[in-house]
This record gives structure tokens, sequence and C-alpha cells, in this order.
């Protein structure tokens, strides 16, 4: 059976061999195998030019090159004239085009070039021509564009979230910055735009106020927050935790992923008035644009500064300067009336009674004794003033700006600061003041004890309420420090714009008053 079945085998692949090269030797099937191979060993990908080297050359780098492999679908777009610009600009994208399809072409985008040709100059009836007769010719239609912006992208004023620094910040000092190159770098005061929360410990932003500054890394609120406990002095009772949180800030650093600005800024204010409540420490300060209506009243001038330092002698000169403009407070006393003093002018004169009446109603901004008798400055006539059209002065400790720290008032705080102590010497040198206190001779001149106590106030207010500063004028020589103040209160009466804490622009005064609640906690 064995040797039957073998010789049984040898016949059929004789007989299979045979009839296969009799197929194949056939000309329809030799013709069949060498198109299979020409079909097989073929690139069906398009191949799309190389980008010329010049694209870049003369224009802004937001220009994109687009290339579109020609078929006989249209491309699905409508092109127009910009009147204002004259740019020849795409219309419309018709949904699933061949625009539309490849996600690149945007409604607004400017068309530069077609295949090399430029588009400039050319009316849009021009252009259709164009296209077909460069198209018929070649493979693909590549265009060079300068990208629209997107106008979902670009959220409305409202909807961006706006910041003030309350502290400088110098990421080439920041051992703990990922990446000193992709940072900001930004002053107290600068105002940014936030434009991620997303990452925890870094956020990205950029400085409003220079046009040229791109978005980068700030440290976050909670970053800043935690950096300032690890340096107080209470830190370093804790050194396991410092270490802790260094290593944290580089595990979890990740740059931007984006999320709507709405998103953003809802975040941002949860941290502000929740999350942290009232222990939120001087980091930054949501502002707004604030637009002053002619018929609105000019923004409370608050100056302070260590006593001695200047205040008094600035506001005068202030006064002198402008009378028309500038108006003090009246203040409130029990003492007796002098001969050459006038009610309403030099001292409102009340009884002691009538004193602690207005004491009891909240009226004072601040008030004291001195002497058996009581001072005090009022909210009244500070209104009284701001009624007048004028710009109201008013010098108050720092601890007293929360009481006028409202949408009412909008105060804009002047720090008069002391110079170094060579420069007191120098500039104070003759300078005689009066002195409050009563055992000593009541003008004297300035001892060196006096620079020295001057210096250590103005740091600890600065460290205390410098959050709350808009503007620090250094009073070494007067004349410069006046000049400096004088052109600063200008710039704010002409602005029309300015940037003021977001909850000053509310409408509502109770939505105000209770939006700024999570302020006291830090003034
Ligand atoms: N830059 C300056 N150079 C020289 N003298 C100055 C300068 N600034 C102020 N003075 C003088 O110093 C004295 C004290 O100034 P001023 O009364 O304005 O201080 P102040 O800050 O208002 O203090 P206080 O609140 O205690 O009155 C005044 O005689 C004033 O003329």
């Amino acid at each position: 059976v064995q040797e039957e079945a073998s010789s049984l085998a040898l016949d059929v692949s004789d007989s299979l061999q045979t009839s296969l090269i009799t197929i194949f030797t056939l000309f329809p099937s030799q013709s069949l195998l060498c198109v299979h191979d020409a079909v097989a060993q073929r690139d069906f990908e398009p191949t799309l030019p190389p980008i010329p080297d010049d694209v870049l050359d003369d224009e802004e780098d937001s220009v994109k090159i687009v290339s579109l492999v020609k078929t006989k679908e249209p491309l699905g777009a409508t092109i127009k004239r910009d009147e204002s610009t004259g740019a020849i600009v795409v219309a419309r994208i018709m949904k699933g085009g061949a625009a539309d399809k490849s996600g690149l072409i945007h409604e607004g985008d400017e068309l530069k070039e077609v295949n090399g040709v430029s588009l400039e100059h050319r009316k849009p009836k021009e252009i259709l021509p164009l296209l077909v007769s460069l198209t018929s010719i070649q493979s693909h239609i590549k265009f060079k564009i300068i990208p629209a912006l997107c106008a979902e992208e670009e959220p409305t004023d409202k909807e961006k979230l706006f910041v003030r620094a309350l502290f400088d910040y110098d990421p080439s000092e920041d051992p703990t910055i990922p990446c000193k190159d992709a940072a900001v770098a930004f002053k107290r005061g600068d105002v940014l735009q936030i434009v991620s929360t997303e990452d925890d410990i870094w956020w990205q932003a950029c400085l409003v106020e220079d046009s040229n500054s791109r978005a980068g890394l700030i440290p976050s609120q909670a970053t800043r927050a935690v950096l300032l406990w690890f340096s107080s002095p209470i830190s370093s009772l804790f050194p396991h935790l410092s270490s802790c949180f260094s290593t944290g800030l580089r595990r979890s650093f990740r740059l931007g992923r984006k999320t709507s600005w709405a998103k953003e800024a809802a975040r941002f204010r949860r941290w502000s008035a929740g999350v942290h409540g009232s222990i939120c420490p001087p980091t930054y300060i949501e502002v707004m644009r604030y637009h002053r209506e002619p018929k609105d009243r000019h923004r409370l001038v608050v100056l302070v500064g260590p006593s001695g330092v200047g205040v008094n002698e600035l506001k005068r000169r202030l006064l002198i300067s402008d009378p028309d403009r500038y108006g003090v407070t009246v203040p409130y006393t029990t003492r007796e009336k002098r001969r050459q003093e006038s009610e309403g002018v030099d001292y409102h004169f009340v009884s002691v009674h009538m004193f602690e009446e207005l004491i009891l109603d909240h009226r004072f901004i601040e008030y004291g004794s001195h002497g058996g008798h009581y001072y005090g400055t009022s909210l009244d006539s500070v209104h009284r003033v701001m009624a007048e059209g004028k710009v109201c002065l008013l010098d108050v400790h720092p601890s007293k700006i929360k009481r006028v720290y409202t949408s009412e008032f909008k105060p804009y705080v002047v720090f008069v600061k002391t110079p170094c102590i060579e420069e007191l010497r120098i500039t104070r040198r003759r300078v005689k003041f009066v002195c409050d206190d009563e055992d000593a001779n009541p003008v004297r001149i300035f001892s060196e004890e006096d620079f020295e106590d001057m210096i250590d106030m103005a740091e600890s207010m600065e460290t205390q309420y410098g959050h709350l500063f808009d503007r620090v004028v250094v009073n070494g020589d007067i004349a410069t420090a006046f000049r400096a103040l004088r052109a600063d209160l200008e710039r704010i009466y002409e602005a029309e714009v300015q940037w003021v804490p977001v909850d000053w622009t509310c409408s509502s005064p109770a939505k105000a008053r209770r939006s700024c609640s999570h302020l006291a906690g830090w003034i």
C-alpha cells in the first residue's frame, strides 16, 4: 500500500507542476503578476513639496503653510477682501468641504500666497481663476496664511483674569523654579494676566503693560504663600517640611494644558475667597480695568508713612501747587478754638459728648487723644471734599486704610518712604520740627535716634501693609520727591482707565461688600 501511495503522490505532483507551469506561462497570468508587483511597490502617500526656505524671512512668526493634495473635490471656502486692510481673507468654510476636513484653514485667515503667487493687491474675482489655473497644472495647492485670531480663544476683558502682584519676583533668585527661562519676572504693583492656573504650583501669566510679554511661569498663590511661610522665622522649627516642599515642586511641574478662561478665573476666585479665606497672605489681588466716567468722583488719595518722614510737607506742597484740584479733610477736635482759628476751616470744634457720639456711630476713620483733647478724621469730611469734585488727600496710619478700602472711595495709596540714613542726615540736617513730647522743647531738630526710628518704622509698615501700596515715593530730596508724587497723581487724575481691585467694580454695593469681605483678613 505504501509503495502505491508514494507512486500516486509523484504522479499527482508531476501533473500539478506541469499544469502550474502552463498557467503561469500564459500571457494574461504574467501580466497579472506584473501589475500586482507594480501596485505593491507604489507609494500612495501624497508627496508634499518642501517648505520654502524664505518663508519666514519677511513675515512674522505666525505665518502658516498649508499644503493640500488636489482632488476633484472643491476646496469649500469663499474669500473676501478686508475693507480696512485690503487683505484677502477666508470668508466662509463650508461644512464637510476639503478645507473644513483638513482642519487647517479657518474663517478670518489671511491668504498671502497660493502656490508661490502673491495675492497682494488682488481682487477676489481675480483670485478664483488664478486658483483654477494654478491647480490645473500642479498636483497640490499650497497656501501661505496668516492665521486669524481665534474668536473663541479671545475672551472678553470680563472673562480674563487679571491680578496685581503684591510682591517682587525675580526668577533668577528663585531656586525652586523648574526653568528660569520659562518664567516671568515682575515687580510689586505690576498687572499680570493669568492664562493658566492648571498647575497648582506654577501658574502661567504675562505682563499686561508689556506688549512683548509672552506667557511664562509665575509662582501660584499657594506656592508664594508656602514660600513666605518657609522664609519666616517659625519655619526653621520644621526643616523636614521644607525639603518635602521643594521636592514636590519639581515633581508636579507640568507645562500648561489649557482650560477655559472662565474656569481659570473661577479657580483663582475660589483661592482668594474660599479655600484660603481670611488667612490669604499678600500674593496677588484680582484687578479689573476701571473706566472713570466724567461724572464719577475722583479717587481718594491716601498718604502714609512713618512719623516725620514728610507726609504733611508733601500734602502741603500739593495743596499749594493746585488748590482747585486738591483738598484736605477738616479734622474734629474737642479742644477750645484759638483766636486765629475758624470753625470748619482749621477744625470742627465739637463737645466731648458729640465727639463720643461720633465714635459710637463709627464715623471716624482715625481718632485719638492728645493733651487731654480728642482729635479725629471722619468719613463725612472725606465725602465733603470729594463732593466738591476735588481729589481728597488723606493721611492716616496704614492700619486705617481698611476703613476706606471700598468701591466708594477707590483709594490710591502712596507710601512715603525714608531714604537711607546718610541721605536723611544730609537732607534733614537743619530741619526743625514740632515735637509732641510736652516735656521736651516743642521745636527741635532730628536726632540720630529719630532717623533710626523712622527707618525701622518704614520697614515694618512696608512689611505689614506693603500689599496695599499703589506707589512708593522715597522722600530724600524734597523737590524730587514732590515732583515724582505730583506727576504720579496727575497721571491717575487724567487716566481714563485704571486697574482697581475687582470688588470695586461691582455694580451693587451689597454685592461689593460681600465680595470684599475676604480681603478683611489681609488688609
Ligand atoms: N525731604 C525733606 N527734606 C528736608 N526736610 C523735610 C523733608 N521732608 C519733610 N521735611 C521736614 O521734616 C519735618 C517733618 O515733616 P512732616 O511734618 O511733613 O512729617 P510727617 O511725615 O507729616 O510727620 P507727622 O505725621 O509726625 O507730622 C518738617 O519740618 C518738614 O518740613
